[in-house]
């Protein structure tokens, strides 16, 4: 029988584990052969509500569910772990931006990445949900020091999504239709969405999303602008944050990370190894193509238009402070 993967969720009794737990656990992240051993970490306060999410876990009679192990303590959660799933973290209310939550969230990616670094297998692979994504993600790796340093990835699939699905109703097709749309930067009001090179299957012919779309001005203002403000909008409506689709794109990261991506590329906050100018070590999300053995590389050589270029660097400047703000708390 195939080993269980052991993976660590963290943030278990909240929203967005609520929606996560049942897909990663009846097998449509690691694939339908691959036994799972679910760690599910959350805070003292919360083991009573954890409780609770466990025994419906069990009620599913999920047969790829090999155990549940729910705990408090980041000794037992970050053992010896193959997969860290980080959501753990407050989430923003109405007003905020992301980045408003650095200070209350960024020392627990710290602890985290100093238990990865001491308790996790060597191999293991983390992807940070918890805002501000990059930033924490940043912070994860800069203390886990033993771990390589591109096991470290966050969050901006949900932006991807939110792209695609913007044009593929645009179009009048579903979002299978839409690739190649890439996320560039930070998980934040910056982000730059690009279409440019993205491509659109309509009546079984590919076409540019420029040609399918013919409205530039929409595509470079508030196409961009909608992606941009989405998470800001569903707590608008919520009144919390996104946690089905957040949930949704964890899955698809994750999957995509395990299994490849055959062809099309997907975008995730990964450290920069200095592409398209980007300062080296930055979580900033690129466009990436992934292997069967999970293995990644940054898509190279696509042309940056000015617009593109204007847009990568302011949010490039925002991960720079961002990354300066964080490495400050973290001292305190
Ligand atoms: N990157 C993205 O695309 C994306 C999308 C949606 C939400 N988010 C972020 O994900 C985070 C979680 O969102 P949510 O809606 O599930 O929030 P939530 O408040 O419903 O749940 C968060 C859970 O984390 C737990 N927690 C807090 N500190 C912890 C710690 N040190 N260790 C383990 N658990 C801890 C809380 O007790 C709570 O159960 C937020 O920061 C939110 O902004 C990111
Ligand atoms: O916007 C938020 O604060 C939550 C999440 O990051 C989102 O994009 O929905």
């Amino acid at each position: 029988m195939t080993e269980p993967l052991r993976v660590l969720i963290t943030g278990a009794a909240g929203q967005i584990a609520y929606s996560l737990l049942y897909s990663v656990a009846k097998g449509d992240v690691f694939g339908k052969n691959q036994p799972i051993s679910l760690v599910l970490l959350d805070i003292d306060f919360m083991m009573g509500v954890l409780q609770g999410v466990v025994m419906e876990l069990r009620d599913c009679a999920l047969p790829l569910l090999h155990e549940i192990i729910p705990t408090a303590d980041k000794n037992v959660a970050f053992k010896d772990i193959d997969v860290a799933i980080l959501v753990g973290a407050m989430p923003r209310r109405e007003g905020m931006e992301r980045k408003d939550l650095l200070k209350a969230n960024v020392k627990i990616f710290k602890e985290q990445g100093e238990a990865i670094n001491t308790l996790a297998k060597k191999t293991v692979k983390v992807v940070v949900v918890g805002n501000p994504a990059n930033t924490n993600a940043y912070v994860c790796k800069t203390f886990a020091s033993s771990i390589p340093p591109e096991n470290f990835t966050c969050l901006t699939r949900l932006d991807q999504n939110r792209a695609a699905a913007q044009i593929a109703e645009r179009v009048g097709v579903t979002s299978q239709d839409v690739k190649n749309v890439i996320i560039w930067g930070n998980h934040s009001s910056t982000q730059f969405p690009d279409v440019s090179h993205a491509t659109v299957t309509l009546n079984g012919q590919s076409s540019s999303v420029k040609d399918a779309i013919k409205n530039d001005s929409w595509l470079q203002g508030e196409f961009i602008s909608t992606v941009q403000t989405r998470g800001a909008a569903v707590i608008a409506a919520r009144k919390l944050s996104s946690a089905m689709s957040a949930a949704k794109a964890i899955c698809d990261h994750l999957r995509d990370w395990w299994t490849g991506t055959e062809g099309s590329w997907v975008s995730m906050g990964v450290p920069s190894d200095g592409s398209y100018g980007i300062e080296k070590g930055l979580i900033y999300s690129f466009p990436v193509v992934i292997k069967p053995d999970h293995s990644y590389s940054i898509v190279q050589g696509l042309p940056i238009s000015d617009f593109a270029r204007e847009k990568m660097d302011v949010t490039q400047k925002e991960l720079v402070e961002e990354k300066n703000d964080a490495m400050l708390t973290v001292q305190d």
